[in-house]
């Protein structure tokens, strides 16, 4: 299928412009050329966000009702175009096609409910004659758009996790810069192209392509930016932070995120949400399972029934309809995935499954005994690798689960309330499936994490909470008013 591109365009200020310097987009599976971006320069970034300030006067004039039509209008013609979004992501992403049809669904779910969100940012009344002399007041609390906003997205969600930072933004009348992913950036170009086709009125969108670490340090410290909007790395999290100042910031990070099975858990289940929530997306997933504590009296039952699922999972061409799992973004991801895995076989690890590496593609691999110092037991994968642990109880896997310095996501797998209810107090993270492995998400509901996984909470309308301010007011009355 031919997608019609924009090619060596970026959306700067309202105008679709190219640059003689470009970035080559190439899909991981074998490396050919899909197609190229500009490479923008930091004059680039800083006329971006001048004239995203003329974008954030336009934003905040939109009546609520016309940017619900905007928005609903942009999620029709994604939808009338999803085969088109759906390969571009499975293109020039790792996701396969069904993964990606997935997306581009959960795209279109992301966009209407922020439509539906823009008619609910409301204010309160306020009393505020609760202490004497301050009589003969009344007034109110409105929330407002707070002017530009930095969107900076990952590679793994190349065009969700940009509707997540751009539906809410729209919806509550902010001007957004993106700069997505330098190796996914056209899922973002095409959903620039369907806010235009909407008819979102220039300058209140931008999106902005080339190297992370230089325009991205405009946006990040450019007293203009009132927020940052960041899906990444903590790696990546921790620089902006440092550098960003006094600014609005969202942070949605890393993961490694512990499973907990329960002997009387419904084995077949546990096995088969642990095995899609581990291999999606080639486990390049923030919420993908990585930890898997299985209590000991069902452990050979488990993992020998979690293996032979890893071992029927089918490794492919990413674009073929039958495959399970493609390729890491690239080969390099794929060799630091290996490395972690090697590194944990040599201190004494046992490999279950897997461990065979084909240029980019790794295949699903499962270990136990992992020794905890290893990196593979506390930092984050991002592949398709899951570690197994028999535990003895439920104190015994919280007490492990809690033991990284991430905590996005978690689920556990239990009939009794009791226990699933301890682990809701117990574990130290932004959400818990109870019967559903960690990677559960739907689009509306708060998402985000404590400790290195991040910030604050992305999930429309807590996002739309993030991205405006309430400002006071309150009214003195005169005698004839009273
Ligand atoms: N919590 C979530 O919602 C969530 C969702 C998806 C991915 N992630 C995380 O994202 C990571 C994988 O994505 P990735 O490899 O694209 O992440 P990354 O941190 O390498 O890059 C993310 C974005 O930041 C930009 N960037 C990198 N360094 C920067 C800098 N110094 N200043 C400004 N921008 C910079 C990149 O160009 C890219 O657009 C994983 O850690 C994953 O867990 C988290
Ligand atoms: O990679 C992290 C994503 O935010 C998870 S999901 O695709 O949104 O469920």
């Amino acid at each position: 299928m031919t997608v019609q591109m924009k090619g060596q365009k970026m959306l700067l200020g309202g105008q679709w412009v190219g640059r003689d310097e470009v970035i080559e987009v190439r899909d991981p599976q074998d490396n050919s050329l899909i197609d190229t971006v500009p490479v923008a320069s930091k004059d680039d970034a800083i006329l971006c966000i001048e004239e995203a300030k003329e974008g954030a006067k336009i934003a905040a004039s939109i009546p609520v009702h016309e940017r619900i039509r905007i928005i609903q209008s942009a999620a029709n013609y994604i939808e009338e175009n999803k085969d088109k979004f759906a390969y571009m992501i499975a293109r020039e992403g790792s996701k396969t096609i069904r993964e990606a049809e997935k997306e581009t669904a959960r795209c279109i779910q992301t966009l209407r409910i922020s439509a539906e969100e823009a008619r609910r940012i409301q204010g309160e009344t306020i009393p505020f004659d609760q202490m004497p002399g301050s009589e003969n007041r009344v007034g109110y609390y409105y929330r407002f758009p707070i002017g530009i906003i930095a969107a900076i997205t990952p590679f793994n969600d190349p065009l969700n996790l940009v509707a997540h930072k751009v539906g809410p933004a729209i919806a509550s009348g902010n001007a957004i810069i993106v700069k997505p992913a330098s190796v996914t950036p056209l899922s973002a170009l095409m959903l620039a192209e369907a806010f235009e086709q909407a008819g979102l009125p220039p300058k209140v969108l931008s999106v902005i392509t080339g190297h992370g670490s230089e325009i991205g340090d405009i946006l990040v410290t450019h007293p203009d930016i009132r927020m940052i909007s960041f899906t990444g790395g903590v790696e990546a999290g921790e620089k902006i932070i440092r550098k960003a100042g006094l600014k609005k910031i969202s942070m949605e990070l890393g993961s490694n995120s512990p499973v907990i099975v329960l002997d009387d858990a419904n084995l077949e289940d546990a096995v088969e949400s642990s095995i899609s929530g581990a291999f999606w997306a080639a486990g390049q997933n923030c919420l993908g399972v990585q930890r898997i504590y299985v209590q000991e009296n069902i452990w050979d039952d488990f993992r020998d029934s979690f293996v032979t699922r890893t071992q029927e999972y089918r490794v492919g061409d990413k674009q073929m309809r039958e495959t399970d799992m493609g390729p890491l973004i690239n080969e390099k991801e794929a060799i630091r995935v290996e490395k972690m895995v090697n590194e944990a076989i040599e201190k004494g690890a046992v490999l279950l499954t897997g461990g065979k590496r084909n240029g980019a593609f790794y295949s699903p691999t499962v270990l136990t005994n992992v020794p905890d110092e290893c990196k593979l037991a506390k930092e984050e994968i991002f592949g398709p690798v899951v570690l197994l642990y028999p535990i003895s109880d439920l104190d015994e896997a919280i007490q492990k689960a809690n033991s990284v310095e991430y905590g996005l996501q978690a689920g556990i797998f239990t009939k009794d309330i009791d226990k699933a209810q301890k682990a809701i107090a117990q574990l130290d993270v932004g959400g818990i499936m109870i019967n559903d492995s960690s990677d559960y998400r739907i689009d509306a509901m708060p998402f985000g994490g404590v400790k290195k996984s991040g910030l604050g909470r992305e999930g429309i309308k807590f996002a739309i909470q993030e991205m405006t301010e309430p400002k006071v007011v309150c009214f003195k009355l005169t005698n004839q008013q009273l």
